[in-house]
């Protein structure tokens, strides 16, 4: 489990992260978006042990983070800014790896390198941006860490590719118990991937839930009728939008899915059809409900 309690980071003057509360569980793809500049890598470098924290903790498994060797051979940090050794192929940056983690695995190593279409004695360098993030990715699996924290990691890889991310890492966390975290500007790369998100907006955790009991919590339908019940009319619904033209009614309610289907069942609509909400009207409704006006945090 890793748990960041009360901390706080800063730049000069910034308070990159400003006395954040965070516990992410043990096999779990979290999710961490927020706006440019809201302190993701940051975040996520505390959580690597790259930064120290000038104020609270940042703990795996109780144990703190900074300069802890041991824990640290546990983890690995894909930066959004790859770095690979000059010159390096993707065999010689494994066998630099091999030399530092003490569970690198050739055979993983092996098995994806014949996922991915990448020549392991080119020259990384002459990798396109996403080949490069296939190899950082490889390359990252391949130590088998026990947290694995992805910065932008979806960065350039095709849907091909990225389904393919996607498959492993579900994977990966259930067959090693592991943690993955992986930051994002953009909530629609998250969406099919994480079970749990966190959404940082200066330095503080604004909204941090679980993808099933977020998406459960809300619903939308679109349904007609002979005389559309206008809003007041619907009053044992828990109403977030309501749109009403001529006998289409379009609304957003929260509540239970089968209860309020049943609750407009009961004004006899000629259509009642449940349409799905995105992740990110999901999270723009969560954040208004907590008073918070969404159009500041810009995706
Ligand atoms: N090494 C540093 N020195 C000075 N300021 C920094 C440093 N690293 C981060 N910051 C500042 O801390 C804040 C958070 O930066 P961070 O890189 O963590 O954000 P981010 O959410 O990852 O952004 P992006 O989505 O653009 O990558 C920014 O205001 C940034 O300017």
């Amino acid at each position: 489990m890793i748990q960041m309690t009360d901390v706080v980071k800063v730049f000069g003057e910034y308070a990159a992260l400003n006395h954040l509360e965070c516990t992410i569980e043990r096999e779990t793809i979290y999710g961490l978006v927020g706006p440019n500049g809201s302190g993701k890598s940051t975040m996520l470098r505390l959580i690597a042990g790259i930064y120290r924290a000038e104020y609270g903790t940042v703990c795996i498994d109780d144990e703190p983070v900074f300069e802890n060797v041991a824990l640290k051979n546990r983890i690995f940090y894909l930066s959004d800014e790859l770095y690979f050794l000059p010159q390096a192929s993707m065999n010689s940056m494994a066998k630099f790896f091999a030399g530092y983690y003490d569970h690198f695995s050739y055979e993983v190593y092996h098995s994806l390198c014949e996922i991915f279409p990448l020549d392991p004695n080119k020259k990384i360098s002459a990798f396109s941006k996403g080949m490069q993030r296939q190899a950082g990715l490889i390359l990252a699996l391949s130590c088998q860490p026990n947290v694995l924290l992805l910065d932008e990691a979806f960065d350039g890889l095709d849907p091909v590719v990225r389904n393919a991310v996607r498959r492993l890492l579900v994977n990966y966390v259930a067959e090693y118990n592991a943690t993955v975290v992986i930051s994002s500007h953009n909530l629609r790369e998250l969406e099919d991937l994480c079970d749990h998100i966190g959404l940082l907006y200066k330095g503080k955790l604004l909204l941090d839930k679980d993808l099933d009991t977020l998406k459960l919590g809300l619903c939308r339908f679109h349904c007609g009728f002979k005389k559309a019940p206008s809003r007041e009319e619907l009053s044992k619904l828990d109403l977030l939008k309501f749109s009403c033209s001529g006998n289409l009614i379009t609304l957003t309610a929260r509540g239970n899915r089968d209860e309020i289907e049943e609750y407009l069942e009961s004004f006899s609509p000629m259509f009642l059809e449940a349409l799905p909400l995105t992740l990110e009207e999901v999270f723009i409704q969560e954040m208004e409900g907590v008073g918070y006006d969404f159009n500041h945090v810009e995706f």
